[in-house]
């Protein structure tokens, strides 16, 4: 499934790019005026093979969820039990997440690839949140895919195999194409994982090739000891492990985690399909870096939602060559990020399909 996946994927359309260009030059706004979002919305017509490229609507955030065996070293203040018990806070609506989601009109879809503790019992989920505030007709729904509970400490040893690093992206191409057939034209990455932005600027160290201090963050809000702690773990397992950056599973097996992995399936799904990603923060853009080292042509699927606060992220964009939509100094995961982000994307397209041009408005030009 990985390798059809990554055979499907191709380079971006010139023509449909070519006549959104041209599409841009013909409307009541002088040239260039709309700055970052035209450059979006002619990427968008490459990949969708059109101009005008669908809109964005409706958007599926996935949020992977999974634990990490390097908690043991002590990178994370957070409880482990917290990442399977802010799931049943996704599920019953009352996350940050759930309050983005509901105003941007988008589903959520919370997959268990690697939970470590059990997932409290089921909560009747408030679908308009805590508030009863309208927004999202769905109701959050969970997928069980734990591919192991947890990964392995990857100070002491690889966090997973190879074939368990495969199944966890096998299910983010699942989930991306469950989405896209049930109508998804924008999936949206979440990601939920006590510790995981430890593997993350592992992953970003490992495929950009910068020294672990300067992929290295303090994630939920560390304090400096455990903040150098960290940075000597991310620095000592990469060189245990002398990841390949040229063999993605392997990186991802050495030094990622479950959600990571799932996420770059998810990202490579939805690049198959020629459908758009929009990236949430650092646990994201470490996984796009893998997929883009499975697929280069994945990188015309990806859109920078925001740039998180976590300083990988924004060295996992400069090697992507992507520029995040905003800046908001956010640095909470989850997929909030992105869905903060989601009306931009929509507005770039939106203006492809609305706005109209210089000869049927009878406007003068120039
Ligand atoms: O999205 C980001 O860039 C981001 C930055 C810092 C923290 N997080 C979230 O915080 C958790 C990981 O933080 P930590 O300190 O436990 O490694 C995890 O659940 C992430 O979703 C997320
Ligand atoms: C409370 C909490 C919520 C989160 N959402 C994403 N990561 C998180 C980490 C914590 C600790």
């Amino acid at each position: 499934m990985l390798h059809t996946t990554i055979a499907a994927i191709r380079p971006l359309d010139e023509p449909a790019m070519v006549a959104a260009g041209e599409l841009h030059g013909r409307l009541t706004k002088p040239a260039g005026s709309l700055g970052v979002l035209e450059e979006l919305s002619v990427r968008l017509a490459g990949l969708a093979r059109a101009c005008p490229p669908p809109l964005p609507e409706p958007a599926a955030v996935a949020i992977f969820a999974g634990d990490h065996g390097v908690h043991a070293q002590g990178v994370t203040p957070w409880p482990q039990e917290v990442t399977a018990q802010m799931i049943g806070n996704f599920l019953a609506g009352g996350a940050v997440v759930n309050a983005f989601a509901r105003q941007a009109g988008a589903s959520v879809t919370v997959v268990d690839v690697g939970v470590a503790t059990p997932l409290p019992p089921a909560v009747p989920a408030q679908v308009n949140g805590p508030s009863g505030r309208a927004g999202n007709p769905t109701r959050p729904r969970l997928v069980a895919a734990n591919v192991r509970p947890g990964t392995r400490d990857l100070a002491v040893t690889a966090a997973l195999t190879r074939d368990e690093a495969l199944a966890a992206v096998e299910t983010g191409i699942r989930i991306a194409r469950e989405l896209i057939d049930a109508g998804a034209s924008i999936l949206l990455t979440g990601d939920m994982g006590i510790g995981n932005t430890t593997p993350a600027a592992a992953l970003v160290a490992a495929f950009t090739g910068v020294d672990p201090a300067e992929a290295t963050g303090r994630g939920t809000g560390v304090d400096d000891p455990t903040y150098a702690r960290k940075i000597g773990v991310v620095r000592a397992a990469l060189a245990r492990h002398a990841p390949d950056p040229t063999d993605p599973l392997g990186v991802l097996a050495a030094v990622g985690g479950l959600e990571h992995a799932a996420l770059a399936g998810l990202i490579l799904g939805a690049a198959a399909r020629r459908v758009p990603v929009l990236l949430d923060g650092v646990i994201a853009v470490s996984a796009a870096l893998a997929a883009v080292a499975f697929a280069p042509d994945a990188v015309g699927a990806l859109v920078a939602g925001h740039r998180s606060a976590e300083p990988g992220a924004t060295v996992g964009l400069r090697h992507l060559g992507l520029d995040p939509l905003i800046d908001l100094g956010l640095r909470l995961g989850e997929g909030t990020g992105a869905l903060l982000a989601l009306p931009v994307v929509t507005g770039a397209v939106r203006v492809l399909h609305e706005v109209a041009t210089f000869d049927s408005a009878g406007v003068a030009e120039k």
